[in-house]
Order: structure tokens, then sequence, then C-alpha cells
């Protein structure tokens, strides 16, 4: 469990995003704290993608401020923000299908850092990039799969492999959006159980729909709806909390 009195890796205080009249972010205030998964569940449209790219550093928010590890990052972008430690995984892959695992891994790395390459047969020889890949994919449990085609691994794998190309930065902490998505029940098992894992080394903002994995990992709660939290707890806390069954658990028959 974590200690509530520790300092928080991420501190969000008051961010808001408009697009036009609507409010994605309403005011959210919200923290990651060390060795912890702090998921963050909402039903569709309630802005939980709006704050992860706010957080990230792809969106910039209104009003409001974001601290990584007791930095403002309000006005870093995104390749600064990672060099601090902040790792991401994406809604939608981001991996380059027709290259190999250990290719997305490497390319997936230099990307992050902001490094641009001009020979790739170079790239793939550098040591520095080789060995973090090799260490990474071993992570994941895909070292055997590093000479295959991106696009020939399961759906569950890629989604393994987009967690290793975000370890390769060293990660102090990160942020996933929706990992779970179109696993199956093992592949969530397996995911499940490596996020379980990973939060001792680097605590996980968790954006999931899979309220199995959900209540089963996250160490607290955040309900946002209409772009406001409504309420931050533990599974109990929040299966409990009768604002959210009527906002959102009670709709879906979740709790
Ligand atoms: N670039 C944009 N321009 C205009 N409206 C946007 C933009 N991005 C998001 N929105 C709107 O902001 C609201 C929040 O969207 P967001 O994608 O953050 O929700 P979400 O909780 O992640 O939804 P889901 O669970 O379906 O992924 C939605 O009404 C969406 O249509």
């Amino acid at each position: 469990m974590t200690d509530p009195h520790t300092n928080p890796v991420l501190k969000v205080e008051g961010i808001s995003k408009s697009f036009g009249a609507l409010k994605a972010s309403d005011n959210v205030s919200i923290d990651l704290r060390p060795g912890e998964i702090h998921a963050l569940i909402g039903p569709n449209g309630a802005g939980k993608s709006t704050l992860i790219k706010q957080i990230s550093g792809s969106l910039r928010p209104d009003t409001g401020r974001i601290e990584v590890l007791g930095r403002d990052v309000t006005d870093l972008d995104t390749v600064a923000r990672a060099r601090l430690g902040l790792g991401r995984t994406f809604q939608i892959s981001s991996l380059a299908m027709e290259f190999t695992v250990l290719q997305n891994v490497v390319l997936g790395a230099l990307g992050a850092q902001g490094r641009v390459f001009s020979f790739f047969r170079n790239v793939m020889k550098d040591k520095t990039l080789l060995e973090p890949a090799r260490r990474a994919l071993e992570r994941v449990g895909l070292q055997d799969e590093a000479q295959r085609r991106t696009a020939d691994l399961s759906h569950g794998q890629r989604r393994q492999l987009e967690v290793a190309v975000a370890l390769t930065l060293n990660p102090k902490l990160f942020l996933m959006d929706e990992p779970m998505a179109g696993l199956g029940a093992s592949g969530s098992k397996v995911l499940t159980g490596f996020l379980d894992e990973l939060r001792h080394e680097a605590p996980i903002l968790l954006v999931e729909h899979d309220m199995d994995a959900v209540f089963a990992l996250a160490d607290r709660i955040s309900v946002l709806v209409y772009g406001a939290v409504i309420a931050t707890g533990t599974a109990d806390e929040i299966r409990a909390n009768p604002e959210v069954r009527r906002a959102y658990l009670g709709e879906e028959d979740a709790a």
C-alpha cells in the first residue's frame, strides 16, 4: 500500500480545458504516489484521454498546474516530460507493423528521446540503444520474439511491446490509456500481473474500462464525469459511493 504522506510523483492541480463550449476538464486535481496504481474511470467522453494528454504534454491546459517529481512541467513539451521520467502508452497503437519487435523498441526509444537518425543500419548496431531495448523486451517477456515482424504478434503481445518501448526510457511514472483494450481474458490477466509488479518501479496512472482489472489493481480510483472528478478513494470506497453508483457504476452494473 502507498503512504499518503510521501511526496506524490505526479501532482495535477486545478486543470481545466475547454473545446468551445464543452468543458472536457473541469478543475481537475489528482495525484499519483510512489508504488501505487491510481485508476481513472468514467463514462465515454468524460474527459479521461483529454486529461492524460494534458499530463503527457501533448495538449495544453487552459488553466492549472502539473508537477512531475516535484518539478513544474506545465510549460514543458512531451519530449522534455519524457526525459524527466514520464512514460506513456497510447490508446491507439503507435507501433510500426512492418518492423521487427526489436526495431520498434529501438525506434520508439529514439523518438521518445527526441533523437533523429539518418542510417537505420547504424541505429540497429548502436549498443547504447540495443542493450536497453533487449532488457525492456525481457522485462515484458518478449525476448524470444525480438526478430518477429510486429504485424505477426498477437494483440496482447503488441500491448506488451508498447510497454517495452516506454520502458527503454526508464520511466519514473507511467500514464496508460486503456492498456487492456482488445485483450482477451488471458491477455488481460497477463498484463494485470505485469502492471501489478511494475507499479513498485514506476507508479501508474491508469485509464481503463475493464472494471475487473481496475478493481483488482488500483490502490485508488478517481471517477471523472463531465470533465470533473466526482470522487477519489479506494475500490471499496468507490463501490459504496452513492454519487458514483448513480453517475456511473450503477448504470453499468459493475459494482
Ligand atoms: N480536440 C478536440 N476537439 C473538440 N472536442 C474534443 C477534442 N478532444 C476531445 N473532445 C471532446 O471532449 C470530451 C472528452 O473526450 P475524451 O476523449 O477525453 O473522453 P474519454 O473519457 O477519454 O472518452 P472514452 O472513454 O470514450 O475514450 C468529449 O466530449 C470529446 O468529444
